[in-house]
């Protein structure tokens, strides 16, 4: 594994006590089919950290194995120190974890308002609380309450990002696990959603990143992890590569 110089997400950890997200030695299963062989990572508050490589890497693994979708026979998953491997997913909200699937799965005939009321319930939170977490996301996404009572699933594809997005946040309090948002999006669509994620993470947020396109997730993410079959290899400061012209050749084989 290639590692850029300055501090590794090791050191990192303890300086600063606990990682956000600290995904140790991972080895997740789909059957009998061994998918991530050991796969480590950290997420800091006010990071974005982008999880790149190519198709069949293990990117949406990890991220469903750090949700409680996947089975994992090995490693720790911890949140600010509390492990919580093999927790199902509905317990993984209570860490304060969101999760923006790659499919969006919106429900047919559900609407916007209805779907940040079911994800304020699925944090678990008090209800004042989850009503302030439902303000909070439409403060990010002020485009949705002309559409509050719509049927989101009938929305725009970009809109229906904003709802999963928004969803997430009302579950994630701390951490954002946003799997390929911008598949589909027209360019300036993404962008904009890009830019709202740096600033959820820049507002205090961590947010992993799984992104199909690598150079805007470069250009987004403070710290960069490429998979290739199931492993870590390659990680370091975004900064680094953006200054390598020849790292996409390199990592994800382009
Ligand atoms: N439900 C499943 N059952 C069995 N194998 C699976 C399943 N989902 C994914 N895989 C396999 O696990 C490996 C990792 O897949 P994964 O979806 O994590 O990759 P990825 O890096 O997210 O790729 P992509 O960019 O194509 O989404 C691949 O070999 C894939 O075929």
């Amino acid at each position: 594994m290639s590692t850029a110089q300055g501090a590794g997400p090791a050191e990192r950890q303890d300086a600063a006590g606990p990682a956000l997200l600290q995904v140790e030695e991972v080895q997740a299963y789909y059957g009998l089919a061994h998918v991530l062989q050991g796969v480590s990572l950290t997420v800091q508050p006010g990071e974005l950290v982008a999880l790149l490589g190519r198709n069949g890497a293990g990117k949406t693994t990890t991220v469903k194995s750090i949700m409680g979708l996947v089975t994992v026979r090995g490693g720790h998953i911890r949140c600010e120190g509390r492990d919580f491997v093999g927790l199902p997913a509905e317990s993984v909200a209570q860490f304060g974890v969101g999760y923006v699937p790659e499919d969006r799965r919106m429900f047919p005939g559900l609407t916007v308002r209805e779907n940040f009321r079911l994800a304020g319930l699925g944090s678990r939170l008090p209800k004042a609380e989850q009503q302030a977490a439902i303000g909070r996301a439409l403060q990010v996404f002020p485009q949705l309450e002309a559409h509050l009572d719509r049927d989101a699933s009938r929305l725009s594809g970009g809109q229906q990002q904003m709802v999963a997005v928004g969803r997430a946040l009302i579950c994630g309090r701390k951490l954002l696990l946003v799997d390929e948002v911008t598949q589909g999006l027209a360019p300036n669509i993404a962008a904009d959603m890009g830019a709202t994620l740096r600033r959820i993470a820049d507002e205090g947020h961590g947010v992993l990143l799984v992104e199909q396109n690598s150079q805007m997730a470069l250009e987004l993410a403070d710290r960069v992890y490429v998979l290739d079959q199931g492993v870590v290899v390659h990680r370091g400061d975004a900064v680094a590569l953006r200054r390598d012209p020849g790292w996409m050749e390199r990592y994800l084989q382009l």
